[in-house]
């Protein structure tokens, strides 16, 4: 494992040094995060929608204290577990680098007790293609997250990837929403805000969830940002803690998508493809979740169209997509779903086969809204 892998290092075909379309084809490099340093997220209003229950009072209290140690531990040695793996089918893993999490640090408008991890970095890297887009995180313990992956990606950039940082959002105040109806964004259209992890992408098409940590703005600038060659869709999800699409709709092959059977919405775009419903999670009740549901069983990584990276105990999961057709590579992960996702999470897939192609059914699919997201008044 080298955090400078040479394309003409990813074996047969020559591939740029970044080169990813969709969420399936076959997969030559992958960034895995780090739980390592991480803390408890200094509270912010905006958390209550999207934050289990159990979780609030433990990070209004413990919010820039270490993790538990001993879970912490148990999932770094399930990620470590995971590169093993996944280096085992020959695929390059790079890790970001260590950083400093616990420091606390402020602008001119607001402070925060200190980071967070650098152990999803779905959350807020994406590669679309051959660049790297920086998300602009709306929770502000997030806002440099991106430091621990900043060496990889200069280097990937140093290698002929494109490099696309979203403008770095201010979080002052007026973006929050406190408060407010039931279902109200946690988010106001006050700047362009999105997690990447609310994007999905099928080749020449991406499709987004509008999130209580994704706006329109945000889906407006990335739209504009990455040009007429690829087309963004916003899809509804019913989920009313919504906070990243992974963990509702997951396309594991061309055709197949994996749902949640609850929040998943049926969309027009998908006319054609099988939709998979995703059985119930087994996870224990009084498992500690702190960040996300037991739904990140869903949250699989496709290395390739016919082989799935699946939790070893999801079982029901196992065996439906066993039927359906597919490879499963069971892998250890229950520690790491603690931490607030599981393997399309922790994962930012940087090389894969394959290019732009169209998968879905209204080729170059836009969201027929306005260009621009209408300012809050
Ligand atoms: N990229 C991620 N961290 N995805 C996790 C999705 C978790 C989802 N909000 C749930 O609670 O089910």
């Amino acid at each position: 494992m080298t955090n400078d892998a040479q394309p003409e290092e990813h074996g047969q075909a020559l591939l740029p040094a970044v080169n990813s379309y969709t969420e399936w084809d076959p997969l030559r490099e992958v960034v895995v995060g780090s739980l390592l340093g991480g803390v408890f997220p200094d509270w912010q209003d905006s958390m209550v929608h999207v934050v289990p229950d159990a979780a609030r009072p433990v990070f209004q209290e413990l919010g820039g204290s270490p993790l538990p140690a001993g879970h912490l531990k148990a999932a770094e040695e399930e990620l470590e577990g995971l590169v093993e793996v996944l280096e085992a089918h020959g695929i390059q893993v790079v890790r970001p680098d260590a950083a400093e999490h616990q420091a606390p640090f402020r602008t001119p408008h607001w402070s925060s007790a200190a980071g967070l991890y650098a152990g999803m970095p779905r959350d807020l890297l994406m590669v679309v293609g051959d660049a790297i887009v920086e998300a602009p995180m709306s929770w502000r313990c997030r806002h440099h997250e991106v430091d621990a992956f900043r060496s990889l990606i200069k280097s990937y950039f140093r290698r002929g990837a494109r490099w696309l940082p979203a403008p770095r959002p201010q979080l002052t105040d007026e973006l929050y929403r406190t408060g407010g109806d039931a279902g109200d964004w946690a988010v106001t259209e006050f700047e362009p805000v999105f997690d990447a992890a609310d994007f999905l992408r099928f080749g020449r098409d991406l499709i987004v969830q509008r999130s209580h940590v994704t706006n329109e703005f945000g889906i407006d600038w990335l739209r504009r940002a990455l040009g007429p060659d690829f087309g963004v869709t916003v899809v509804d999800t019913d989920d009313p803690h919504a906070m990243h699409i992974d963990a509702t709709i997951a396309p594991l092959a061309p055709g197949k998508l994996l749902v949640h059977p609850e929040r998943y919405v049926p969309h027009e775009i998908f006319d054609g493809w099988e939709i998979l419903p995703a059985p119930e999670p087994t996870l224990p009740h009084d498992w500690p979740m702190y960040f996300c549901s037991p739904w990140v069983s869903m949250n699989v990584l496709s290395l390739d169209p016919e082989t799935v990276v699946v939790e070893s105990q999801e079982q029901p999961l196992i065996d439906a997509l066993t039927g359906w057709g597919f490879r499963c590579v069971p892998v250890d992960f229950r520690h790491v779903y603690s931490f607030g996702g599981s393997f399309h999470c922790v994962t930012l897939d940087t090389v894969r086969e394959g290019g732009p192609a169209r998968y879905l059914s209204r080729p170059g699919a836009r969201d027929p809204r306005p260009s621009h997201a209408e300012q809050e008044p």
